[in-house]
């Protein structure tokens, strides 16, 4: 196999028997495999395809696609029917789980046990302990048998497993990210980084803004109308665009086909409000509804990096009293307040910040330094420095998301970072109306006109 393929899956398929009663099962194995009791079922059938080293590939499909059993045979955890699987390098996945972890044993005793499932030997193990137990971040919890812990603590530590045992190759299922959002960013630093130093990437998701934004290439499972068991792969915005097409188009068969004329509701000529009637009878005109916020507090015991010159000291959003503020809305005038402390005397101090999303994604960010530059702005040592920043937070879509801060000296990208903190707050979104791409747009009203459009 040349030597830039990572995997090369060629005609694999997995057949399952169903067994309508346990006992069939039985019959079965005696009458060495009589085939009278049982049915096959063909999860996954004649799929191929080869994944290059460095790539990182998203796998989509629906539920009972056969994503699972597909990555289970790459893994070498489940036995294929028919086909072959070559993979060049070392495979680490998170697929299920508490796969490779006994209940009754330790997190200390399953990492050893999981981690030699990779190859590592108890030495090489011992030596690595200890930055497991801290990616994992699960307190004492790791000398408790893992059958008492909760489903985050077990992928906490099962990620940090695989994050250790040098993988070349990874297999992740996003269903199973359930960890709080501080993991989460760590997981997609480690996961970056990873991807940054040419390791190959496979990533279950049904997700395709993440699949999108992680991946180059994808591949597609499903059954098709006639039957037949499909397979694509491309890139990842086509393979996404095919994905979200089909299921939208089965979407408008299903409502064409569950449409019930509804005769009861007022139509909305009658509708009573007022407001809504702007000019003529059929306009309608609405407010978009504002955003929910929730801030947590400042959190300083984060990861971070830099020169540390000086240090990041606070964060927090002020309401135009000078209030601090948990909770606002898109409607309200906020101010993120970042507060900083000089070590030493600084030419062009510069302080930013950057909104990140669950998968690790900029989503807002904004920075003093190309409004000042101009200013030639100094700073003794052992000062405060604060930067305001005057907003009106845009819809966001909603869902968690955590805040980064950094403090910089120097302009541009000529700079020196003395201290970039990563997830020093958690904003939770509450948006009803805003569910598809990254934030709605900042409206200042929205306005339907049946009949007359076109005129004005
Ligand atoms: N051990 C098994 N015996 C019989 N059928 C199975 C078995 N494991 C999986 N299946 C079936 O195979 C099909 C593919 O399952 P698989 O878990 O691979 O799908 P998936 O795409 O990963 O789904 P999801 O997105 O829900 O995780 C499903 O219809 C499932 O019911």
């Amino acid at each position: 196999m040349s030597s830039d393929i990572a995997i090369r899956v060629e005609h694999l398929s997995k057949c399952y028997h169903i067994f309508d009663k346990p006992v069939h099962r039985l019959y079965r194995m005696l009458q060495r495999g009589n085939k009278r009791h049982g049915r096959e079922f063909w999860a996954v059938e004649d799929v191929s395809f080869e994944i290059h080293r460095g790539e990182t590939v998203g796998i989509i499909g629906r539920n009972g696609a056969g994503k699972s059993t597909l990555l289970q045979m790459v893994c070498g955890t489940l036995n294929q029917t028919t086909g072959t699987v070559i993979v060049n390098g070392k495979i680490a996945a998170l697929l299920e789980l508490g796969a490779g972890f006994n209940p009754e044993f330790t997190g200390r005793e399953n990492v050893y046990l999981a981690a030699s499932l990779y190859g590592l030997s108890t030495a090489e193990v011992t030596k690595r302990f200890d930055a497991i137990a801290a990616f994992a971040d699960i307190g004492d919890f790791i000398e408790q048998p893992v059958k008492t812990y909760s489903s985050g603590m077990f992928v906490r530590l099962a990620f940090a497993v695989i994050a250790h045992v040098d993988a070349d190759i990874l297999v992740v299922d996003e269903a199973l990210s359930v960890g709080d959002a501080y993991f989460q960013q760590k997981c997609m630093r480690f996961l970056n980084e990873f991807q940054r130093r040419g390791g190959t990437l496979l990533f279950v998701s049904h997700d395709m803004g993440t699949v999108n934004a992680l991946c180059a290439s994808a591949i597609l499972l499903r059954r098709g109308s006639d039957g037949r068991y499909l397979c694509d792969a491309g890139t990842a915005k086509d393979i996404s665009t095919i994905y979200l097409r089909e299921m939208y188009a089965d979407r408008i068969e299903l409502s064409s086909i569950d449409a019930v004329p509804v005769v009861d509701e007022p139509s909305p000529k009658s509708t009573p409000d007022a407001d809504n009637i702007v000019d003529g009878p059929m306009a309608f005109l609405a407010k978009s509804p504002p955003t929910r916020f929730h801030a947590s507090s400042f959190r300083s015991d984060t990861e971070g990096f830099g020169a540390l010159g000086g240090i990041i000291t606070g964060a927090w959003f002020r309401g135009i009293n000078g209030e601090t503020l948990t909770e606002f809305t898109s409607a309200d005038q906020v101010t993120l307040v970042v507060r900083a402390h000089t070590y030493k005397a600084m030419t062009y101090p510069a302080i930013g910040f950057m909104v990140k999303d669950r998968k690790g994604q900029y989503v807002l960010t904004e920075s003093t330094d190309s409004y000042l530059r101009a200013q030639s702005i100094t700073a003794p040592a052992d000062t405060d420095i604060e930067a305001e920043f005057s907003m009106r937070m845009p819809n966001l879509v909603r869902g968690e998301y955590t805040l980064d801060v950094a403090f910089a000296e120097g302009p541009g990208l000529d700079h020196v970072q003395h201290h970039w903190l990563h997830d020093v707050m958690i904003i939770n979104v509450i948006n009803n109306h805003v569910v598809h791409g990254i934030a709605g747009a900042p409206s200042l009203s929205v306005r339907l006109v049946v009949g007359n459009a076109g005129t004005g």
